[in-house]
């Protein structure tokens, strides 16, 4: 720990967290808690690339808005018609989890089914005191034989009322004299009263067999399991998720070991697989291909996902073949360049019929800007799944804009306030792998206070477990 955030600079009540977001908000040298400040060049402004000529010189670059909706709107074409999304499939409840549904979720049944007890104690006919019954009720017993006015007997929660019931009487609202009769105590409101359909749950009190229950486009979430079980469905019909293949680009990437003579990790070969299924994709393949034009082309040929993710090569360099990979294709490019940073070379194609290429760039935080900005529309229309909605904090710090492009920047949300965090240049992951949000700063930049709109990282909010499966 080489610096501390004050107290009073953090609305933090957990110090904890306050030290590790130092260690993200910090450049060595400057002055412990500060803020990132506009006059402040952030590390990756004092990047030699800083200087280099924006997209704004690029002659086909997308607006970051249109882009996104580009992305959103590209697989409504062809053969899947209007809707754009995948043809729904039946699957068993456990496997529809995180799915979308495809068709309404219409009630197989009355819920309750039958009238029901919803409190243990007794279940009696007329008014007090009553005769107990020898013989209780139990949930999932058959129907018992009818009450007779005066009369009572034991039921448990969940357990079918016997006929010409009146009431249910709860367990500590009851208790029996010496010769076993049943009296109403005190207890009740008002006293000594049990009032006609007390405690019972009737039939079809939630729905009726026919009601429909959620629309269709509904998240499968779990409480969505539990109601379809309950309403009567063994399977769901649901839109499946998305086949995507990942090929990393770069013959100078390690899968082990530190970086030596060169080469370095692969940063996005872990970071890409997760965060696609948690985008809704299941990722059919990850694999890593050289630098050569032929494997590129072979790989992207031979895959029949839905979404082919590629990583690097789409600047000019010597060996970025995904341009020209793509022209020998004849894919159709829908976004060749976004006025975004990081991710500007980001390009988005229809190489043939109902396959989509999303290629990111290769720098790692530009990759996960082209995740956001292409790949999560695009998956969201094949998935079915609704739009996140929009959403807006106060940032605590300035933000240094770029003068043409919109900058995503990593942000740790804190007190209902943005603080964009440091270290977020395109080669950079510890501002974001610190961060709950993408702050989307517009060209010019932000001040401290302004309302920014955030993205989302999908495992901020729900916790790993639920995204992720
Ligand atoms: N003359 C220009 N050069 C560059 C421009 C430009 O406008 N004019 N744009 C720069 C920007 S911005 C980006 S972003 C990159 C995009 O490059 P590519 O998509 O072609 O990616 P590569 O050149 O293959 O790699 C860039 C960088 O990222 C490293 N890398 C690649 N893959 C991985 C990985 N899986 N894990 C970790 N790091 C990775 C790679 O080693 C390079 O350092 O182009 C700029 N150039
Ligand atoms: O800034 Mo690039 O756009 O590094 O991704």
């Amino acid at each position: 720990m080489t610096a501390h955030v004050t107290r009073a600079d953090a609305d933090a009540d957990d110090l904890d967290v306050e030290e590790a977001l130092a260690l993200v908000n910090e450049v060595p040298g400057r002055t412990p808690g500060r803020t990132p400040g506009a006059r402040t060049p952030a590390p990756h402004d004092r990047s030699p690339g800083a200087d280099r000529p924006g997209a704004e010189g690029h002659p086909h670059t997308t607006v970051w808005t249109d882009a996104r909706a580009l992305a959103a709107r590209a697989p409504r074409h062809g053969t899947v018609g209007r809707t754009g999304y995948l043809t729904p499939v039946d699957l068993p409840l456990a496997s529809a989890l995180g799915l979308t549904l495809a068709a309404p979720l219409t009630a197989l049944t009355d819920l309750p089914s039958f009238d029901t007890s919803a409190m243990d104690g007794w279940a009696v006919s007329g008014p007090g005191p009553w005769t107990v019954r020898e013989e209780g009720v139990l949930a999932g017993h058959a129907e018992h034989p009818s009450l007779t006015d005066g009369e009572a007997v034991r039921i448990a929660t969940g357990a079918r009322i016997p006929p010409d019931t009146t009431a249910v009487l709860r367990s500590e609202h009851g208790r029996t004299d010496d010769s076993g009769r049943l009296h109403v105590t005190a207890a009740t409101r008002p006293p000594h009263t049990v009032s006609h359909g007390q405690d019972i749950r009737p039939r079809g009190q939630e729905c009726r067999s026919g009601d429909q229950l959620l629309p269709v486009g509904t998240p499968v979430s779990p409480p969505v399991l539990g109601m379809a079980a309950a309403a009567g469905y063994d399977t769901l019909s649901v839109v499946p998720r998305p086949r995507a293949d990942v090929f990393v680009l770069g013959d100078e990437l390690l899968n082990e070991g530190l970086p030596h003579d060169g080469l370095i990790r692969d940063a996005l070969g872990p970071l890409l697989p997760p965060w696609l299924r948690a985008l809704g994709a299941e990722v059919t393949t990850v694999r890593r291909v050289g630098d050569d034009e032929q494997a590129l082309y072979e790989a992207i040929t031979a895959s029949d996902a839905h979404v082919v993710v590629t990583t690097g090569g789409t600047a000019a360099g010597p060996v970025d073949h995904v341009h020209p990979v793509l022209r020998r294709i004849g894919a159709e490019l829908l976004v060749d360049g976004v006025a975004v940073r990081p991710g500007h070379p980001m390009l988005l194609a229809r190489t043939r019929e109902n396959q989509h290429l999303v290629g990111l760039p290769g720098n790692p935080l530009a990759a996960v800007s082209g995740l956001l900005t292409l790949a999560e529309p695009l998956l969201r229309t094949l998935a079915a799944r609704p739009a996140p909605e929009p959403y807006t904090l106060p940032l605590r710090g300035a933000v240094q804009g770029h003068p043409h492009d919109t900058r995503l920047v990593p942000v740790s949300v804190r007190g209902g306030r943005a603080l964009p965090l440091l270290y977020n240049g395109p080669a950079m992951l510890r501002g974001i792998a610190a961060a709950d949000a993408l702050a989307v700063v517009p060209p010019g930049g932000a001040q401290p206070g302004q309302e920014a709109e955030l993205l989302d990282l999908p495992w901020a909010s729900g916790g790993i477990g639920v995204c992720f499966t």
